[in-house]
């Protein structure tokens, strides 16, 4: 099936909104930067890049007669929290495992931003010893169990919608919705820059611009600290979405771009650049960014321009995927 051959639910305001970086791009003096602003795309709990994703899993959710929507993410995660919106505007359940995917000392870790709106929107979240791992869990399986031994009927998420065949097509869409935005905004962006951790986001976009005329380059920034996994999920993920919305080639190695170096040594941990990039954005353009995502991948494309790795005649797309809500849980940061 084509890619609009597939049922999407809309979950968001429409197009999400794509700016120039006018302060920004002349600090870094070289490429044109713009962003395409997933982060303010959607009235559901500030949404982000999972409402994208769910738009495609929705339909199937309600054609199997599903009650509850099963998912796992860390304390903080983006992605459950959106799966209990979706979950409290649909009027299904949230059944929601949150592992302890971050050592950061921060006292309110499991109990403000994300899993605080989890637990506001009604959904059922048990805390779980676990450490990070962007795989399958096991509590994630009992989870499901669970609702069935309940009586309900799961419907169930993985992480990050990852490793859900449907995961990419929501960023397949973004892609052809970037195609729509140039043509009316009269820019081509030859460069994306996008955060990578459990992989279907900058899966989707690979699968989807592959399709169109003219060749971009599609920079994942890994933000996992398990390169090599997110580069497997990656390349996986997205061969899969370019069978389902019949590509019609094999995708080459060369479009599939995982970059190293602003994760640092743990997932969830910011290092220096990461704190860096949150307060130029912040500063330049009042862009808020997160120490667990973004913050990553806008370090990655300030050292990008700024070395010329992204040459200073290109115009870049940075994907703003949301993330902001878990700054509550970084409270320590920017004391001053
Ligand atoms: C704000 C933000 N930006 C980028 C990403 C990375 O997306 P992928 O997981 O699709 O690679 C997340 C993911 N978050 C996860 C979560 O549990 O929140 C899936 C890990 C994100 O939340």
């Amino acid at each position: 099936m084509a890619l609009a051959d597939f049922p999407r639910y809309p979950l968001t305001f429409g197009p999400s909104p794509v700016q120039q970086l006018p302060r920004l791009t002349q600090h870094l003096g070289g490429a044109q930067v713009w962003a395409k602003r997933d982060d303010v795309s959607s009235g559901l709990a500030f949404g982000g890049n999972k409402t994208r994703k769910l738009e495609y899993l929705v339909p199937d959710a309600l054609a199997s007669g599903a009650d509850t929507l099963v998912s796992i993410g860390g304390y903080q995660s983006n992605h459950t929290r959106q799966v209990a919106a979706v979950a409290a505007k649909l009027g299904l359940k949230a059944r929601l495992v949150q592992e302890n995917w971050v050592d950061w000392p921060d006292p309110l870790t499991d109990r403000v931003g994300n899993i605080q709106l989890s637990r506001m929107m009604g959904a059922k979240v048990t805390l779980d010893s676990a450490g990070f791992d962007i795989g399958i869990r096991s509590s994630w399986q009992e989870a499901i169990d669970e609702v069935v031994a309940d009586g309900g009927t799961p419907y169930a998420i993985p992480a990050g919608a990852s490793e859900h065949r449907l995961g990419g097509l929501g960023y397949a869409n973004w892609a052809y919705e970037v195609e729509q935005q140039e043509r009316q905004l009269g820019v081509f962006f030859d460069t994306i820059v996008v955060c990578t951790v459990t992989g279907s986001t900058h899966a989707g976009m690979i699968a989807g611009f592959a399709g169109q005329e003219r060749p971009r380059r599609v920079i994942g920034i890994d933000a996992s600290a398990t390169l090599e996994k997110t580069r497997d999920q990656v390349a996986r993920i997205a061969r899969h979405t370019a069978q389902l919305i019949e590509l019609g080639r094999e995708l080459r190695d060369d479009e599939i771009q995982v970059l190293e170096g602003w994760a640092g040594d743990l997932y969830g941990i910011p290092v220096e650049s990461t704190l860096e990039a949150i307060r130029l954005g912040a500063e330049l353009e009042a862009m808020i960014t997160d120490p667990v995502y973004e913050g990553k991948s806008l370090a990655g494309l300030i050292e990008l321009v700024q070395t010329k790795d992204i040459p200073a005649t290109s115009t870049v797309l940075y994907a703003h995927l949301g993330g902001q809500v878990a700054l509550n849980a970084y409270s320590g940061l920017f004391r001053s």
